[in-house]
């Protein structure tokens, strides 16, 4: 794999801040993510997770501050190119029809396809290699409606890496995935870090964001924000207040682990 190029800037927000209706989710910060780095998004429910990665894919736009791109505000992108460029993992994938997971997986090549919008066999090699990756090698024919949760969630992956974006913004990736597939999945996000892509994740589990975090933004529900490192960030106390419950830290075999009291 290529060594990342650190110099790459993928994706900056200056002076941030994010309300809803009358309530402010998070007050001003500033991120910076660099290729071969990742970002890991944390907090309560209903904290602003969601919110802030739509922001920072340019799905909605911030109330204050200003998001870039590649060091473009996304105004200045054409739509096919910020998807060449961002893919979004959404938290809940609406499946209203019939489609095999092959077909599926292919979406993800629609910003690469030339005027006509036929996909070539390079196309369906790279979603077949995805669907491999993810596991997926047996299910190209199977009917999407009848997968479960974990197999959808991993079919949404596999199409995400068909779409092959140089910085990927993940909502919730190991959402039903057994604990195989979630180590797995985080895994070859974290291969895809090294190779020079950048990540930004919405997580739940500290650990698990312990584990995979350069950088992490903890979100306290009520407006307050915490942006730093993962060692800054990952400390009891800092997370014990977010989370509204005390929490401990273990160091064991040179890892950290993060218990609820
Ligand atoms: N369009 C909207 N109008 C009003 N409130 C909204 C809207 N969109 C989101 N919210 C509210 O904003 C808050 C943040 O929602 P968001 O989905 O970003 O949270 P989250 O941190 O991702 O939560 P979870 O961990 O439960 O997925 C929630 O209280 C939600 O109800």
């Amino acid at each position: 794999m290529a060594a990342p190029d650190a110099s790459l800037v993928l994706l900056e927000a200056e002076r941030l801040a994010l309300q809803v209706g009358e309530r402010w989710l998070c007050c001003e910060f500033s991120l910076r993510l660099a290729a071969g780095e990742c970002l890991v998004l944390l907090g309560p429910n209903g904290a602003g997770k969601t919110t802030l990665l739509h922001t920072l894919a340019g799905l909605r736009a911030p109330t204050v501050g200003a998001v870039r791109l590649g060091g473009r505000p996304y105004a200045e992108w054409d739509s096919l190119a910020a998807a060449r460029f961002r893919g979004l993992l959404a938290q809940q994938q609406p499946d209203h029809f019939s489609a095999s997971v092959l077909q599926t997986a292919l979406i993800g090549r629609h910003p690469h396809l030339g005027r006509w919008g036929w996909e070539s066999a390079a196309d369906v090699a790279l979603a077949r290699a995805a669907l491999g990756e993810l596991g997926l090698a047996d299910f190209a024919e199977r009917d999407i409606l009848n997968l479960s949760g974990g197999e959808r969630q991993r079919v949404s992956i596999a199409t995400l890496l068909t779409q092959a974006p140089q910085l990927f913004l993940l909502d919730e990736p190991t959402n039903h995935l057994d604990l195989h597939y979630q180590i797995a999945v985080l895994d070859l996000f974290a291969r895809l870090k090294g190779a020079g892509r950048g990540v930004v994740m919405v997580l739940h589990d500290i650990n698990l964001a312990a584990r995979f975090a350069d950088h992490v933004i903890l979100l306290d529900g009520k407006g307050g924000v915490l942006a730093g490192t993962s060692a800054e960030i990952l400390q009891a106390e800092h997370l014990g207040r977010a989370f509204d419950h005390p929490i401990r830290r273990l160091d064991a075999d040179g890892r950290t682990l993060f218990i609820p009291d």
